[in-house]
């Protein structure tokens, strides 16, 4: 059996409740229903809801075999977990800010003032990383109030569209660290169960397919080099040929290719340039390579 821990509330819940159904592993039920257990389609895999923060200790210490959480509060906890996948959402960055009117212009203008922070651990690196001594002051939440008080000089907390900061009229000196959502597993839950790196491959294929488009589309028999040149594919495009219902009709093949979605635009425009019609562009769920 496989536990895997999942945060059961906050910003990660839903994006990672979406991710597990994305990869063909759907979980019943979810943070609206109070639950701390649930099940997956696989009967061998089970799913603990936690809090985000807590998730590094129960992976490390076996209550989980698997976890989800952001790479800020793996550090944070100094959890000794295997990271296995970065799955790229809940991005944010830990910074250092200091209020608008501020002499302090860096790291550096710090030596011996206060710095509040819900990441103490991190925040100590990271001024011990410089060189520079500051008094840690750890709070729980709403720390962007702690300079405005005298609580603190300057602030290392969370920012992602920065709004928070701007509002408490704060702005940010430096990152301190750059934080995305991990998959960690328990190191010696790795070693003693395979299906673990079939968790990873699963979600790894969805991360893959949404950086992929399946492009279809007709092409003249006469245009099909042109059309080969522009696709690059994963393994070359698939060419099958359209039963015309008039013979008369100019012959036609149908090419479907895999195309970096970034590229969609560019390429879509080629294709009708050198004469490929009725072209699709779909999104594909997973790709396993
Ligand atoms: N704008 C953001 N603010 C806070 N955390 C964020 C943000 N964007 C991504 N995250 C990540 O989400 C994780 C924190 O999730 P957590 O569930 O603990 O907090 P939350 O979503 O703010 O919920 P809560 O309402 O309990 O504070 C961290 O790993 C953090 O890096
Ligand atoms: O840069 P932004 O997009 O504004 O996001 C950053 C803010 O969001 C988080 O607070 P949250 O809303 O989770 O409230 P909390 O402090 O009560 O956890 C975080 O602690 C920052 O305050
Ligand atoms: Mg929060």
């Amino acid at each position: 059996m496989i536990r895997i821990a999942i945060p059961n509330k906050g910003r990660l819940h839903e994006p990672t409740m979406s991710l597990f159904k994305d990869a063909g592993l759907p979980i019943s039920g979810g943070a609206e229903s109070r639950i701390l257990f649930a099940k997956t389609t696989d009967p061998d895999i089970h799913i603990l809801f936690a809090r985000a923060a807590d998730i590094p200790e129960y992976v490390q210490d076996g209550a989980a075999d698997v976890g989800i959480t952001g790479m800020d509060l793996i550090t944070e906890r100094g959890a000794e977990v295997e990271a296995l996948l970065d799955l790229k959402f809940g991005r944010a960055s830990l910074v250092l800010a200091v209020p608008e009117d501020s002499v302090f212009q860096s790291a550096r203008d710090l030596e011996g003032k206060k710095v509040a922070t819900e990441f103490p651990e991190i925040t100590r690196q990271y001024f011990k990383s410089l060189g520079i001594n500051v008094e840690v002051i750890t709070v729980s939440g709403a720390c962007e109030m702690t300079p405005h008080v005298g609580i603190a000089d300057a602030i290392v907390d969370i920012s992602s569209s920065g709004t928070t900061l701007l509002i408490n009229h704060l702005k940010a000196i430096d990152t301190v660290f750059s934080s995305t959502v991990h998959l960690i597993a328990n190191k010696k839950s790795l070693r003693e169960k395979e299906k673990i790196l079939d968790i990873k491959t699963a979600l790894e294929s969805v991360l893959n397919a949404k950086k992929k488009r399946y492009l279809m589309m007709n092409v003249p028999e006469a245009s099909l080099q042109a059309v080969k040149e522009l696709l690059p594919g994963m393994s070359g495009p698939t060419v099958m040929k359209v039963e015309s219902s008039r013979s008369s009709e100019e012959s036609f093949l149908a090419v479907h290719s895999v195309v970096d979605a970034d590229l969609i635009f560019t390429i879509v425009n080629k294709l009708k340039n050198v004469g490929a019609r009725d072209i699709l562009v779909v999104p594909i769920e997973r790709i396993m390579p």
